[in-house]
């Protein structure tokens, strides 16, 4: 409908109603006239289209506005509830919708897909040393840098403080792992000045694959993500590991 409008055009939109309204408030009159068998008059024709010409503009044009108004907060409002406010990603409902879906097409499809979860390392020094702003800032350079790098065809979501995950559809593990690197290398070249101060930040990665003859379900599969992810944190950070289970 609003896409109706803005085709159309507000202007043209409230002209069409007006003249409706005057044609409609003008018919109505010579209707009445006829009822009433009183003579025919023009100057009651125009008295009738009087006010139909100064209300109807201006009753069409507040609300249509109002009718924008009110879509536009619904679009913002369902947005919201898909996606995190601060890194611009899917939050982790809507992620694990998405990657459901991708569940099940890679169930009907037999193919494989990657899943990958990634933690920022450290993350609690950097609130610490430079504030719950700064720690904000890195996570949002985080988003920006998955919205900028990361393919349209992937799925990639905050799904806890500083925990993400991806689902790489189509992708076996050595595509994953490769993924996963690119990532890395990509979180250690970014820089965010803060204060005049340059910080860097890393990540740490873990990395499973679902193949279509296991039968995990998306929650078993970022759970064996998660303590490969556990393991890259133990091996030192800034690395990955892959789940156990593939090895
Ligand atoms: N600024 C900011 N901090 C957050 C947010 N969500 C979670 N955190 C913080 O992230 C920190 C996570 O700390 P830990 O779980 O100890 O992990 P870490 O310090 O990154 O250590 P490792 O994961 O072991 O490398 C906590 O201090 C949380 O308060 C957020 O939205 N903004």
């Amino acid at each position: 409908m609003r896409k109706v409008i803005y085709k159309i055009g507000r202007i043209r939109i409230v002209v069409l109603i007006s003249v409706i309204a005057v044609l409609l408030a003008v018919g109505l009159n010579y209707i009445l006239q006829q009822f009433q068998e009183v003579t025919f008059s023009y100057s009651s024709f125009l008295r009738a289209a009087v006010i139909p010409i100064i209300v109807a503009p201006l009753l069409s044009w507040y609300l249509i506005g109002l009718f924008l108004r009110v879509i536009e907060l619904e679009e913002t409002m369902s947005e919201w509830a898909l996606f995190d406010q601060l890194t611009g990603l899917l939050n982790r409902r809507a992620f694990l919708h998405r990657a459901e879906q991708e569940y099940r097409s890679a169930k009907r499809y037999e193919t494989t897909f990657g899943v990958v979860v990634l933690d920022l390392d450290y993350f609690k020094n950097i609130n610490d040393q430079h504030g719950h702003m700064a720690g904000d800032a890195i996570l949002k350079d985080f988003g920006d840098l998955v919205l900028e790098q990361i393919r349209q065809s992937d799925i990639s979501g905050r799904i806890g403080g500083e925990e993400f995950a991806f689902i790489l559809p189509n992708t076996t593990l050595a595509q994953s792992q490769v993924f996963a690197e690119k990532l890395l290398q990509a979180v250690a070249d970014r820089q965010v000045m803060i204060d005049g101060q340059t910080i860097n930040y890393t990540a740490s990665i873990g990395i499973t694959v679902s193949f279509p003859e296991n039968d995990f379900k998306i929650h078993n599969l970022i759970h064996h993500a998660d303590q490969a992810l556990y393991k890259a944190k133990s091996a030192g950070r800034n690395c990955y590991k892959v789940a156990e289970n593939l090895l």
